[in-house]
């Protein structure tokens, strides 16, 4: 099924790879703790080669969330690195953008000025431009004047998918994007990014607690148990009942 769905939205060629390559080594962060050993994750060591769609899996509380926050320079590891196309991340870094499960939309702008708020460096109509062209890709090239309040909860989120896409990152991080939505809404909202993404192949790190969605998305799986990576494998190589087995294993 990963197959068909990765082929099925596959266009007959793609464009440049724009995703840059991102190296966590020995990254380790704990959260303040009164009691021995505070929660988080590593030491983990993981290489996402450029343009590839990783999707991340775990139980509640495995350390998805704080895994994303340190990618997105929001959290700095107490130990190890974390480079993206080279750079050392050291905080919050143009190149790579963060898409959540409520749109964090301004409500005071318009699509249009939500889509290009983060567009630093271009004049006005280079980024009317991008911002058009970004709205065009997510299908909402007719919604730039209305105000988030007056989107669907599917279009706020292609709204946030635009806004990512119009800095054209080297690196995009979705933290459980759909899962607000209505069955329908998320597989066609993730058929659509797997599209874009085939046509940007931007990098890409996908957290979800559905393994369904994550074998149907992702070309690589990597699993989370209580910090740690307890399995790394193509999607195609794996079946959703090792998944599911090898998240239900007793941890550490
Ligand atoms: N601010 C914090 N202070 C202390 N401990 C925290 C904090 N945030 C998270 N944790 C702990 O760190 C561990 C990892 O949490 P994290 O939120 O990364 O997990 P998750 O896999 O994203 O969970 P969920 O799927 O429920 O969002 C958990 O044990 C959690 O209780």
């Amino acid at each position: 099924m990963t197959a068909s769905i990765q082929d099925s939205v596959r266009p007959a060629s793609t464009t440049t790879r724009s995703g840059a390559p991102l190296s966590l080594d020995g990254v380790t962060f704990r959260y303040p703790s009164r009691r021995r050993a505070g929660a988080g994750v590593g030491p983990l060591t993981l290489d996402v080669p450029a343009g590839e769609f990783l999707c991340v899996v775990g139980a509640s509380g495995s350390g998805k969330s704080t895994l994303l926050s340190l990618l997105a320079g929001f959290l700095k590891p107490q130990a190890g690195q974390i480079s993206l196309g080279g750079e050392a991340v050291r905080g919050p870094h143009p190149r790579l953008t963060l898409v959540q499960q409520e749109a964090a939309l301004f409500p005071w702008l318009t699509v249009a000025g939500n889509v290009g708020f983060g567009l630093r460096g271009l004049n006005r109509e280079q980024r009317q431009a991008r911002v058009a062209d970004a709205l065009r890709q997510v299908g909402l090239a007719e919604y730039g004047a209305r105000r988030p309040h007056e989107l669907s909860g599917g279009q706020r989120q292609r709204v946030a998918l635009a806004r990512a896409l119009a800095i054209q990152p080297g690196l995009l991080l979705l933290d459980e994007p759909f899962s607000a939505l209505d069955h329908a809404t998320r597989t066609a909202l993730a058929d659509e990014l797997l599209a874009l993404w085939w046509q940007h192949r931007v990098t890409v790190v996908f957290v979800t607690h559905q393994l369904e969605e994550a074998l149907h998305l992702g070309q690589r799986v990597v699993a989370l148990r209580a910090g740690q990576v307890v399995l790394d494998a193509p999607a195609k190589s794996v079946s959703l009942d090792d998944l599911r087995r090898t998240l239900e294993d007793e941890g550490p």
